[in-house]
């Protein structure tokens, strides 16, 4: 495989809430078009690290190179911008409203028209409103949610609404996309399916993708990198099968798990 360059770079990070320490002088990259996967002990700092690159959290200490942008810190709104798009453990969907609906909300950044042109249907918003739909339902299509996209996403089954909200973050169209446990609370067969997703992803748009599994068989058949994390640090970072052999590795997360 050819090296390809990194769009993420994280230097030095650190992050405490109120004097503890939740991550402690991070530094990784994460290659253009790659699947990286965060694992680690419960409490280890993925999602607070997810937080920190999609800019919900400002780090204490540190830099993040994103697309050629060095920053210090970002705020979510643009992160969104350059996008940056994600999903989150407890999933975070409009329980109340359709999936095709659900799945337009992830196009409100794209939206140019006027609050007013959109109330009267005028100027832009008519043409505009034909691609927005247009793009949901591509996204519905390709990760096959076509026969529930006029159901309310309250009544669907768990696996399908975690697939949902893949639609709505890829309705962004991102750069870099963030899973938070795609696959929590799935069995096998809804795993595999949504490993599925994932790489097809991966493939049809050149995404790069940061998620967090603690799925080990999972994470080592669909990511190209990983990073393991313990106590706030990190304590391997490589391809899967390097950082199955790193004997740290094995004592404080892998060896635990088999
Ligand atoms: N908002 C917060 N306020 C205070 N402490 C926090 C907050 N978020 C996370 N922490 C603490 O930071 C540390 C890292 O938590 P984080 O949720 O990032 O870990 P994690 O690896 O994602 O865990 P899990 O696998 O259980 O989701 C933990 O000690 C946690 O208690």
């Amino acid at each position: 495989m050819t090296a390809r360059n990194p769009l993420l770079t994280l230097e030095h990070i650190s992050l405490s809430f109120k004097g503890v320490k939740a991550i402690t002088d991070m530094s990784f990259s994460v290659a253009e078009g790659e699947i990286c996967a965060l694992i680690g002990p419960n409490g280890a700092g993925k999602s607070s690290l997810l937080n920190v690159i999609n800019g919900v959290y400002q780090p204490d200490d540190g830099i993040i190179t994103y697309d050629g942008e060095i920053r210090t810190a970002m705020r979510p709104h643009h992160a969104a911008e350059r996008g940056i798009a994600r999903t989150f453990q407890n999933i975070a969907l409009f329980k109340g409203m359709s999936v095709l609906d659900n799945v337009l909300t992830g196009r409100n950044l794209k939206v140019q028209s006027s609050w007013l042109e959109q109330a009267f249907n005028v100027g832009r918003a008519p043409k505009e409103a034909l691609v927005q739909r247009q793009k949901a339902e591509e996204i519905i299509e390709f990760l096959r949610i076509q026969p529930w996209r006029g159901s309310l996403v309250g009544g669907l089954p768990y696996g399908l609404q975690k697939r949902v909200e893949l639609a709505r973050a890829l309705a962004a169209e991102p750069k870099l996309l963030l899973l938070d446990e795609p696959m929590a609370g799935m069995n096998r067969d809804e795993k595999a399916e949504m490993s599925r997703f994932i790489v097809d992803t991966q493939r049809e748009f050149g995404t790069t993708i940061v998620l967090i599994e603690h799925d080990i068989g999972v994470v080592m058949a669909l990511s190209q990198h990983l990073v393991v994390l313990d106590y706030g640090k990190k304590i391997g970072d490589g391809p899967p099968e390097a950082v199955r052999n790193n004997p740290e590795v094995i004592a404080a997360y892998l060896g635990t798990r088999h």
